[in-house]
Order: C-alpha cells, then structure tokens, then sequence
C-alpha cells in the first residue's frame, strides 16, 4: 500500500495536463461540432496574416525612419564640433532626442492590437484533447492499430495523414498514461524515444520521454522493464531525486513481487461478439443466412403498391430487415442542417433518470413533426415501412458520433420491477419496436451489431434499419441486445424513430414473423 502511495504522490509531479470536469460545449463527442474548431482555426490563422502583414508595415515604417536618421547625422562623423556648432543642427539633434525617437520608441512598443484569441474563437477544452486521445486508445484496442503505424500516418493500410513527431506521440502518451491506458501508453511513449533518436531537431529532452515510459511500465506492472530505464535517466542526471525516489519504489515492487508472486492485471469486460462483429471478423454460417431473402415490400399500405420499398432481411428470428433507399440525400442533408446547432452530448436512461455516461460517446438533436414538415414526412415514411401507428412515435432523435464514438450494447426497452411503467412520462407503454434510418456511410467502423445473435450491419447512406423489441407478450427480447461499434473513420449520422406499444393492437404484421408476431 505504501508503495502505491508514493507512486500516486510521484504521479502528481509527473502530470502536466489538468483534467477538467464535464464540460457542456465538448466537442469530441460530435465529428459534426469538430467542424466549428475547423473554423476557429481558420480564423486565428487570417488574425495570425493580419498581424503579419502589420508587423511589416511597421518594420518598413522603421527602417525608412531609421535611414532618414542616420542621414540625419551623415556629415558629423567628418568633423562633429563644426557640425554641432551649427545651432540648427544641435536643435535638431535635441529634437531628435527629445521628441523624433520616443515616437519611434512609441510606436515599436505599441501592439498591432491582433489578437488571436477572443470570444468568439471556439476553444476545446483540456477534457476535449483528453477525450480525443483516449477514444484514440479505445479505437487501437478495438480494431488492433499499432502505435507504430499510426505516428506513420496510417490507418488499417493506408497513409492518411502525416508522420507524427516525437513530441507529438509523447503527448499522446502522457495523456494515455493519464487515462490510465498504460499498455497504449508504453507504446506510444517507446515510439517517440525511437523518433526521438532520429530526429535532428528535438522539441523535447530523452530524460522526459523516459520519466513518463518507467511511470506507465510500472503501472503495468513490467518493473524490470521501468528499472532498466531508470538507469538511463540517472546516467543522464545521476542525482535527480525523484528518480531515485522512482528507483527505491520500483525496487520494493520487484521484491515484493519476489515474494508474493505478480499482481493481478484486472480483466477487460468481456462483451461477447460485440467486438468480433465490430471488426467484420465474426460470419453467421451459410446454413444460418441460408433462408434471408431480399424483396419488395408492398403490404403495410397502399402507398407502398405503387412505390416498394427494397426490404433485405437481416435476421428472421428475431425479425430485424433493413429498407434500402428509404430517405433521400437531399432529406438527409435538410435533416442534418437542422439538427447540427441543436446537437447536445447523448444521454442514457429514460427521461427522469437520463445522464450522460462512458457507454455512449455521441451529441444528439430532437426533432418534433409539429416543428418540421420533412420529420412529419418520415413518421408517415416510417408508417408505411412499418405498418406501426404513428400516434405512439418518439420524436425523430438526430445522432453524430464524435472520434470513435460509440454505444455500448444495450436495450432499447426498458426493463420494469413489473409494477413501474415503463416510459411513464409518455404513458404510451414500452418501445415495441426501432427504426433506424442510416444518414451517412462510414468510412471505416460505425457497424450497429447484435452480439446475442451475431448480426452486425454497416451503415448505408439512405437505408433504414428496422427491428422488434418486445416480444408479443409486451415482455423485453433479449436477443435484440445491441450497440453502436466506435467509428475509425468518417462522421456517422443516424435517426431513430421508436415506436412505443400503445396503439399497435390491432397492426402488428403477423405475417412477417410466423413464430412470434
Ligand atoms: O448508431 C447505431 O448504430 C445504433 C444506435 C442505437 O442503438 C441507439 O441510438 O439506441
Ligand atoms: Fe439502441
């Protein structure tokens, strides 16, 4: 325990980046709120030409001042007495004095009154650059990208943006060992020392590349490791003392450990095929897709007769299809206008109990059919895919993930003690069913997956995504667990339509799901 503290009270010097608390305008949580950072940065960036182009003015300015006096005093270095005995030429040397050079003066300490940075330049927050970096973890463990390839600049194979310097990986890796991802940390902390030894200009020094690498491999618990690299630090400062202090500490672990054996990493949570059907690796087999069909769907209403909407059934049992070109680009892009200045972090839970929480990295917008023409359009849309009453729809609910945003698998029904109602505050029963209308592809990542069943689907800019929650009895299917995976590349919009029990009685399409609906 001692040992620990004293390396907590180590920690401390260590950290150079405050964690702040929740801060409400974040702007990791949305790729859509990003693009306003976009614009602050092209605003200090014209403040930054502006200043410039003063600044030159000015050196310009001073440079034809400063001949005009050297010019001044040409003739008095032949002979200074006769030119000094000329009354004019002391007055104005006087002058000159007095009065020309403190107006120069005036002018060289006066600011060009640029600033880069006011009220209206939007600023992410220290949480913000903390975020960016630990969803950046969250995506290296997900989808097996190497510290290595990413300071390179590439992304499963391909070179996306430029190598990273040493001092930039350092960042990244103090600010994992922050988030306590000391795994990523070491990683990313042994690529800068790597980069460090090459580069020719260093914009930081070895020893603090290494204080941070033996912080994380101790927390790791690689204590040989981290005392390898202690002895480099106190060969390049024999005497620093909280080095040594580090030594003393690991030193104790490395007995310890002696004695008692290694400590217990504590283990990941195991979320079943989630991560598989993330990564594209985890296939249903021929015989379990063998009965899905692709087909024209024209029963729920007349409408449909004349317009089908292409149905692809994803799963049977339970009944999940998707609805391929169900809203169009140009309604994407009004809906998308909308909701982006109304976009607020995504909360869990119903509406009472609602916080924002670790499982659901997104900024969402609510949009009422009695506010927007288009939403009313899609729930009459959403009436004819699904047959279900429109009288029980929430209002369209507007998703953007943020750097590898996600949501962790989960129900969207409620489950009740029996006696509570679920969604009481709407008084319309619980969500019988979701649909879900893609309004963007992802470049890499974003599947909404199933793991109790193994289903996952990627996003399709313009298709729906459409499932039953409960079974006919009104009770919770456990089988639609299911979650958003973290997106690597691209910024993924979504809509969910839920449509609540009430008003369903007599509508449920039996005939698509012969054993339960
Ligand atoms: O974004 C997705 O793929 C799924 C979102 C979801 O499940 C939800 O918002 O409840
Ligand atoms: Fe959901």
């Amino acid at each position: 325990m001692a040992v620990k503290s004293v390396f907590l009270l180590l920690l401390g010097n260590f950290l150079l980046i405050s964690v702040q608390s929740h801060n409400p305008s974040e702007f990791f949580t949305s790729v859509a709120n990003l693009e306003d950072l976009l614009e602050s940065e092209r605003t200090i960036l014209t403040r930054l030409d502006k200043y410039i182009r003063l600044s030159e003015e000015k050196t310009k300015f001073l440079k034809r001042q400063k001949e005009q006096m050297k010019n001044e005093i040409k003739d008095a270095s032949k002979d200074p007495i006769s030119f000094l005995s000329n009354p004019i030429n002391a007055f104005l040397l006087m002058k000159r004095l007095i009065d020309d050079y403190k107006k120069i003066d005036n002018l060289m300490q006066m600011g060009l009154e640029v600033h880069l940075f006011d009220d209206s330049i939007k600023q992410p927050s220290n949480n913000d650059y903390k975020g960016v970096v630990e969803s950046m973890g969250h995506l290296q463990e997900l989808y097996n990208l190497k510290a290595e390839d990413l300071a390179r600049g590439e992304i499963l194979g391909q070179v996306k943006t430029r190598e990273l310097a040493s001092d930039e990986c350092y960042t990244i890796g103090v600010i994992m060992t922050q988030t306590k991802q000391h795994e990523l940390a070491i990683a990313w902390l042994r690529e800068a020392l790597r980069r460090w030894s090459v580069e020719p200009e260093k914009a930081i020094s070895k020893f603090e590349i290494l204080d941070f690498l033996t912080y994380s491999m101790a927390e790791d618990g690689q204590y040989q490791e981290s005392l390898k690299y202690i002895n480099q630090m106190l060969k390049i400062d024999p005497k620093h003392e909280a080095t040594l202090k580090k030594k003393e500490v690991v030193e104790q672990w490395l007995s310890h450990i002696e004695q008692n054996g290694p400590k217990q990493k504590p283990s990941k949570p195991h979320r079943g095929l989630y991560e598989p059907l993330c990564r594209g690796e985890y296939q249903r087999t021929p015989a379990q897709v063998a009965n899905l069909r692709c087909r024209y769907e024209s029963k729920n209403s007349s409408f449909l007769k004349i317009a089908p909407f292409k149905l692809e059934e994803a799963s049977l049992d339970p009944l999940i299809v998707i609805y391929h070109n169900a809203i169009s680009d140009k309604e994407i892009d009004q809906i998308i206008q909308v909701s982006k200045p109304m976009l607020k972090r995504s909360m869990v839970g119903e509406s009472f109990s609602k916080e924002v929480s670790n499982e659901r990295t997104s900024q969402n917008a609510w949009l009422a059919d009695y506010d927007f023409e288009l939403v009313k359009v899609l729930s009459l849309r959403t009436e004819d895919m699904t047959g279900l009453d429109r009288k029980s729809y929430e209002s369209l609910q507007v998703n953007n993930y943020g750097i590898g945003g996600f949501y962790l698998p989960h129900f969207d029904w409620v489950r009740t003690n029996g006696t509570e109602e679920p969604y009481k505050d709407m008084g319309l029963g619980n969500r019988i069913a979701t649909l879900m209308y893609y309004l963007s592809d992802v470049e890499q990542g974003g599947a909404t997956v199933f793991p109790q069943i193994g289903v996952g689907v990627f996003p399709k800019k313009g298709s729906a995504i459409f499932w039953y929650n409960l079974l006919p009895d009104g009770t919770g299917d456990e089988r639609t667990l299911h979650g958003a995976c973290p997106v690597l590349l691209g910024s993924k919009w979504v809509a969910n339509k839920w449509i609540h029990q009430y008003h369903q009685e007599f509508r449920r399409p039996c005939d698509l799901h012969p054993n339960h609906w």
